[in-house]
């Protein structure tokens, strides 16, 4: 169960402090929703987050040890593009999420654990509602199939913590009404804490716990660069979402919070049974 400790963090980037003071606790298999307005550093936090950035001051804790240098699989990013390789299949993209983890010298499994990886992989496209799709180039798909197929390579590698920024902001509103759905459900299935960057609030409160709203507390133009965003709102998201517990490694049958909309079981709008190309 991984929690996530956030300690009078400060991010400068040379006179410009972004983020000031903050402190956050998250706890585990909470799904976060990051709003606030552009340029208030959600996407910097994130990074943080991800190891890609390092804090000016303060510190973060993953399960209460300091948070590794370097991105690692514990740590799962889907962004809102140019998540998967294009020169990959469908399922080259997801295989290669787990031999990258398994394998990073060589990027290559071998004989009954390659036969075995390239299973669990076809059962995740299939949980993610690509079957059918397996050999196909992500060109050859819409933008909620990318965004299906950047969620399953992600959780393919078991992420503790999935990070996603605005990963839904380009889909058509049915397409991410549908991909909400799959989200939850995966969040549900999966051991992992979210932590998603989004500027739609209806997203925020459909599929968060809790939503953190940045802001900074001054900015004017000649006051920006010296007040970074501090937290302005802390909200729990009520009745209460819970994810579900998961089996022994593998995901288990979802158990939808009681506030979560039913998980429809039919094609969803981008489903590749529906696609053409
Ligand atoms: N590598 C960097 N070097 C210098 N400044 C940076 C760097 N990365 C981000 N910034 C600055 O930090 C501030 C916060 O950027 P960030 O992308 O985190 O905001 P955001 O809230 O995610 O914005 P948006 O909602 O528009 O994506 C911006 O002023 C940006 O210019």
């Amino acid at each position: 169960m991984t929690t996530i400790a956030v300690r009078h963090l400060w991010k400068e980037y040379g006179d410009q402090i972004v983020l000031e003071d903050i402190s956050l606790d998250f706890a585990p298999r909470s799904f976060i929703a990051l709003v606030g307005p552009s340029g208030c550093g959600k996407t910097t936090f994130l990074r943080i987050l991800l190891s890609e950035e390092t804090v000016t001051r303060g510190e973060v804790l993953i399960d209460g040890r300091p948070i590794a240098r370097e991105p690692g699989a514990d740590r799962g990013v889907v962004f809102q593009r140019y998540s998967v390789f294009p020169h990959l299949t469908v399922l080259g993209n997801v295989v290669l999420a787990a031999e990258m983890e398994e394998a990073p010298f060589t990027g290559r499994l071998f004989g009954a654990r390659r036969r075995q990886v390239e299973e669990e992989a076809r059962a995740l496209i299939a949980e993610v509602g690509l079957k059918g799709a397996e050999d196909k180039y992500p060109a050859a798909l819409s933008g909620g199939m990318q965004q299906r197929l950047a969620l399953a390579q992600a959780i393919m590698r078991r992420p503790k913590i999935l990070l996603l920024d605005e990963p839904f902001g380009a889909l058509d509103p049915g397409i991410r009404t549908d991909i909400h759905q799959l989200m939850l459900k995966l969040w549900n299935s999966c051991e992992m804490t979210v932590v998603m960057v989004t500027h739609d609030l209806k997203e925020a409160f459909t599929l968060a716990t809790r939503i953190i709203a940045f802001e900074r507390r001054r900015n004017r133009p000649e006051e920006k660069a010296r007040y970074g965003a501090t937290i302005a709102k802390d909200i729990e998201v009520w009745p209460k979402r819970i994810a579900g517990t998961r089996i022994a490694g593998k995901t288990s049958t979802p158990i939808p919070g009681r506030d979560d909309p039913a998980i429809p079981s039919g094609p969803g709008r981008d489903d590749p049974a529906l696609q053409t190309a």
